[in-house]
This record gives C-alpha cells, structure tokens and sequence, in this order.
C-alpha cells in the first residue's frame, strides 16, 4: 500500500459502498473499511471489497490484552486485507501479540497483512493529549515515543499526521511506514480533525500514504475529488 491514496470507506451499508465504489468503474483503489462499515456489516464486507479488486486496509485499532488481541488478529489475517492496525497505546507486549496473532492466522504461502500502530489521532491536539491523556511534553515527542514502540515490537509502521512524518523517518528509518488521515485540500473543511495538511504537503513530507475520507466521500463529484487528490499527492498539474 506504499505511495497510495487510500480512500476511507466511511458508510453504514453495502449499497452506499457499493453505489459509491461504481462511480470508479475499473480503476484499482486503494481503500480503508473502518469500524462503520465493519461493524454493521461484518467480516463479508472485507472479501466483497477485495473481489472488486481494491487493497483493503483494515482499520479497526486493535486495543486490548495482549491474548485477546493475538486470538483477534489471527481472525482477522484469514479475511484477506492487505493491513490492519492497532493502537500503540496498548503497549508493546501487545503489539508483539498481535504480529504473533497474524503470523499464525495468515495461511501458507500467502503473504502476511502488514501491521500498523496508531500513534496520536489526527483529532487530537497538543493542548487534549496534555490534558486528557495526562502526557506532559510535545505531541511529536509522544507520537516519536509510540513509533519506536511501535517499531520495537517488530509491526511495519504507523498512523500518525503529515507533521509528524519527517521525524519519524529521520530517526526510525525510511523503510517504516508512515500512513496519514486528516487530509484535506487547501481550506478544505477541517470536520473533527486537528493536525490536517495537504495531499502537497504529505508528498513533501515523505509520507507513505494517505487517507482521505469526506474530503472524496462527501464531495458532489468523487471521482473528480478523487482524481484531484490523487494528483496533488502524486505531484501531477491538472
Ligand atoms: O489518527 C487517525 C486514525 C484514523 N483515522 C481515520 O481516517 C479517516 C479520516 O477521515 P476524514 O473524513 O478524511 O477525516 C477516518 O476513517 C478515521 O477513522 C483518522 O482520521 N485519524
């Protein structure tokens, strides 16, 4: 899923996902099914998406104890996503548990789904995360916290903001994935969002991919959204 744009698949049913994923006839996409349209659909929904030829990133950060979240991931590497993830915040005993969970559910010869560790929420700010987590300091140096954590426990990358990215490969490696939401056109509208950038400025950053959701969802024109993005992600003038 390196270099894409992923394409955030916030709706309740399948026949707004499927109503929405017509409009994009043949082309490959990249695409997130989250906890809206995973919960009140079911596990189906993941093989639906695929079938239709698209990446599937599965993003139901995983929280929990470290055995629970093994059993979850080893349900969860047979459906056949291309990446899952989990929230860092659990811990590395967890992390370590959910590789093992998805070694030990992905069948022979296929490939494992890569693993990612959320960091911070995009809709987080410095002022909340001081606050309501109690975690004194700069949100980059906690964002850097959990990304080595994260790396430690052996999983590919991370979910963080656009702003978070440069450190993240300077220290770490640029080999460790770092996947960006809150991405918005230039006075796009923020919604919930607090570290928001552009699909430019996640380019010059670095970034390794990005998720865009109502930015395309809720647009009059998706496909033109879409294709706007994708443009301005890849460096392409329209
Ligand atoms: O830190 C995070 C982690 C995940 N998300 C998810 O990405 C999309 C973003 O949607 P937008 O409509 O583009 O804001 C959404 O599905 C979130 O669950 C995130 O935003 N931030």
């Amino acid at each position: 899923m390196k270099q894409s744009l992923i394409i955030a698949l916030d709706f309740p049913d399948l026949l707004q996902t499927e109503t929405f994923l017509k409009q994009f006839h043949s082309e490959k996409l990249a695409v997130k099914v989250g906890m809206e349209l995973f919960y009140q659909n079911g596990p189906s929904i993941v093989s639906f998406v695929k079938e239709q030829g698209h990446d599937v990133f599965l993003d139901l950060k995983l929280h929990d104890i470290p055995n629970t979240v093994k059993m979850a991931m080893t349900g969860l590497a047979a459906l056949g996503a291309d990446m899952v993830n989990v929230h860092a915040a659990g811990g590395q005993k967890m992390m370590e548990a959910a590789m093992e969970g998805l070694d030990k559910g992905t069948s022979a010869g296929k490939k494992r789904p890569l693993c990612i560790g959320v960091t911070q929420l995009t809709s987080t700010s410095q002022e909340q995360m001081n606050a309501e987590q109690n975690i004194a300091g700069s949100l980059e140096d906690s964002v850097l916290h959990y990304a080595n954590l994260t790396r430690q426990a052996g999983l590919d990358g991370v979910v963080c903001s656009t702003h978070e990215v440069k450190n993240i490969h300077e220290r770490i490696g640029h080999e460790f994935l770092t996947v960006t939401p809150g991405i918005r056109s230039a006075g796009g509208q923020t919604h919930d969002q607090k570290r928001i950038a552009t699909p430019e400025q996640a380019r010059d950053f670095g970034a390794d991919a990005i998720v865009v959701g109502r930015a395309i969802t809720g647009a009059a024109d998706p496909l033109r959204a879409y294709l706007d993005m994708k443009a301005a992600w890849e460096g392409i003038s329209c």
